[in-house]
């Protein structure tokens, strides 16, 4: 149970990790606030994946979740739920990093293009939700020293952990096919969230935009013009790009734990294992 456990806090250098903060910024997508990653649950709309998380905080309460999911913003999303946050069902605390988990990979699966796009061009770097006071969902930046973070990370580790999820499941059914959690109540709008299944809607995607010629059972990309294949060439300037600007940045290292504040505390690499595989 993640109550009787402490969340290892630890400390990461922003200038060797994706760091996000703001949703338009390179990395803003992997933030629950960003739009642009549409999720369908139970054939409810629900516009990102901090509406969907907020919502399954209030499984009981069918007005609060539909107050929560009518938002079209996501940050909206979570500030309505503050003022009900009281009827927040009762283990939460101890559920919640599964259920972050799970929409993690709700938003994997119904934006499969886009969102792994977005996870590869973080490579095998740390990922940090770089947060003003949030130091369990996200880290906080040292005062003295802006380039060092220190908190729990908890999306940024989740958002690792989906990473190698995909880069070791890449089009396969447990990539598109999401269960539904094993708690109780898990329940959308009075219903029991059923599980989630994209394989037909990705496959469809895939026949619209190859051309299948089956006299000579070949398959083309439409005119070099698919959406796959424009996104993979997008993401592959668009990393040759980050290479190029991150080398050209390289400058010497800043000197490191001279802060006693941080002096003893666990720095996280690229090398550091940071996942919640025991949630
Ligand atoms: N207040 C706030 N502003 C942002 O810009 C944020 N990215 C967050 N963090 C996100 O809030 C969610 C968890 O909220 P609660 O545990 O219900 O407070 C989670 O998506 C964080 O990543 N918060």
């Amino acid at each position: 149970m993640e109550t009787s456990r402490k969340h290892e806090g630890k400390l990461y250098y922003a200038d060797e990790c994706c760091v996000f903060r703001k949703t338009k910024e390179l990395y803003g997508g992997l933030s629950n606030m960003a739009s642009g990653f549409p999720l369908i649950v139970n054939g409810v709309h629900i516009l990102s994946s901090e509406a969907l998380y907020q919502a399954c905080r209030f499984p009981d309460r069918l007005d609060i979740q539909e107050k929560i999911i009518k938002e079209r913003s996501p940050m909206t999303a979570k500030m309505i739920s503050k003022p009900f946050r009281e009827h927040t069902r009762d283990e939460w605390d101890s559920i919640r990093i599964k259920i972050m988990r799970w929409c993690l990979r709700v938003k994997l699966a119904q934006n499969f293009i886009e969102f792994g796009r977005l996870l590869e061009t973080t490579q095998d770097k740390p990922i940090v939700e770089d947060s003003k006071k949030d130091d369990f969902w996200g880290a906080i930046r040292d005062k003295e020293n802006p380039n060092i973070l220190y908190g729990v990370n908890a999306l940024g580790r989740l958002l690792m952990e989906l990473r190698q999820f995909y880069n070791q499941n890449r089009y396969s059914y447990e990539i598109f096919v999401v269960e539904p959690l094993n708690i109780a109540n898990f329940d959308l709008y009075g219903h029991p969230i059923l599980r989630i299944d994209e394989r037909l809607k990705f496959l469809s995607f895939i026949k619209k935009h190859l051309c299948i010629d089956e006299n000579n059972n070949n398959i083309n990309i439409k005119n070099n013009t698919s959406v796959v294949n424009k996104k993979q060439a997008e993401a592959k300037v668009e990393l040759n790009t980050i290479n190029a600007v991150s080398e050209k940045s390289k400058k010497p290292k800043p000197k490191k734990n001279t802060n006693t504040n941080i002096k003893n505390k666990k720095i996280a690499t690229n090398k550091t294992p940071q996942l919640f595989s025991d949630y």
